[in-house]
């Protein structure tokens, strides 16, 4: 029995990776329609037919100065609502989100076949549905039908977290697994016209984007057969934590953030970081440079964020990558996500690997 025993446990120990799980590659996607935040108010009261509603429109002018945004895309342009005004009836059914576009890019990057990813984690917002959006991706990206799917529906803004954690599990506890996670949200569900008295619908109206990110990750990157894989942020630890007793003064915040010591990608979310952790400028860059220029993008965001630190990293501005950093997002609970990076390939690390 004792032998018996010890053999299950070498089994499952065999099955397990050595190192820890690592961003292998990383996607991104945007729909074509970028919206400037200056000219939002003018589409967004015209689009809602509300430009009689003057005094919210000038207070939604200044809320949109203040939330760190100067440009995002959406799928919605006044043309697509004016042929679905449908769009703007809360109870119209979901749209279907275009995913392929990131997913391929990481794919691609990754340099392997799709048919060698193994676990597939899904994350969205915009609406649920059976067989959801993981299903369709088999056969949309040429992935094996026995890849081992997860959809995450209705995380908030702390999805793409959460999926990064699921996926350091999976690649951590199956040898050789190669986790395709992909985080897609089409805001147009959201849109609805401003009403006096509802000041959550100017914040989310003036605040979120539309994107699509996708990432690999697997542990123990092998480099046979080419391309040899290579680890971008190695994921050191991650945890989630409810806080029932938090309650927003004004809205929740998400916060997001990877790479650098810390991050987010609200306004406030950002702010509040900085003021307790009195962070260097260059410690929430990448994070506010995400919100600048897509706006927040719910569970997208750590994703277009981890490949701003990388595109810092390549192009060796070594001040906004520091070796260490923390992945934080906020979500509705409100639940916090924690996530330890490791950054791959820091000088050191190189000239260890050349000797
Ligand atoms: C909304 C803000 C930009 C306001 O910025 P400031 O506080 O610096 O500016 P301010 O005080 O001058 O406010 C600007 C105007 O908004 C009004 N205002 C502010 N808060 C208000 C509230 N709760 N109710 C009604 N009005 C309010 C002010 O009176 C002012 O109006 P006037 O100009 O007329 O005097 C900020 O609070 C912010 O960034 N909030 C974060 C929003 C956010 O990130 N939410 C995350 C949602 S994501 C999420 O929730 C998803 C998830 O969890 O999964």
């Amino acid at each position: 029995m004792g032998s018996a025993s010890a053999n299950v446990r070498e089994i499952c120990r065999a099955q397990r990776a050595d190192g820890p799980a690592a961003v292998l590659a990383i996607g991104t996607a945007n729909p074509a329609n970028c919206v400037l935040q200056d000219e939002f108010p003018d589409f967004y009261f015209r689009a809602t037919k509300s430009d009689h509603l003057t005094g919210l429109k000038e207070k939604f002018k200044r809320v949109c100065q203040k939330l760190g945004v100067q440009k995002r895309y959406l799928h919605h342009t006044e043309e697509l609502l004016s042929a679905h005004p449908e769009f703007l009836d809360d109870s119209s059914p979901s749209l279907d989100a275009r995913l392929d576009i990131a997913c391929r890019k990481a794919i691609a990057e990754w340099g392997r076949p799709a048919a060698d990813i193994t676990h597939l984690v899904v994350t969205t917002n915009s609406g649920a549905h059976i067989p959801g959006v993981d299903f369709r991706l088999v056969p949309l990206l040429g992935l094996r039908p026995t890849v081992r799917r997860t959809m995450l529906y209705l995380n908030g803004c702390f999805a793409g977290a959460a999926a990064l954690r699921l996926a350091r599990d999976l690649a951590e506890n199956n040898r050789g697994a190669r986790v395709l996670v992909v985080c897609a949200e089409v805001t147009v569900l959201l849109f609805n016209g401003p009403e006096e008295g509802c000041f959550q619908t100017l914040v989310n109206q003036g605040l979120f984007g539309d994107g699509k990110g996708a990432v690999i990750v697997g542990a123990d990157p092998v480099a046979v057969p080419a391309p040899a894989e290579r680890p971008l942020f190695e994921i050191v630890s991650a945890a989630q934590r409810r806080r029932p007793s938090y309650r927003s003064p004004r809205a929740s915040s998400p916060c997001t953030s990877p790479g650098a010591d810390t991050a987010a990608t609200s306004p406030l979310g950002s702010d509040q970081v900085d003021a307790v952790l009195k962070l260097k400028p260059e410690k929430l860059a990448a994070s506010r440079r995400v919100l600048s220029e897509y706006g927040n993008m719910f569970g997208v965001t750590v994703i277009f964020v981890l490949d701003e630190l990388r595109r810092r990293m390549e192009n060796g501005e070594e001040e906004g990558t520091p070796e260490w950093g923390v992945m934080v997002a906020f979500g509705p609970g409100l639940t916090v996500e924690t996530m330890v990076l490791h950054r791959s390939g820091t000088p050191a690390e190189k000239k260890l690997a050349e000797a």
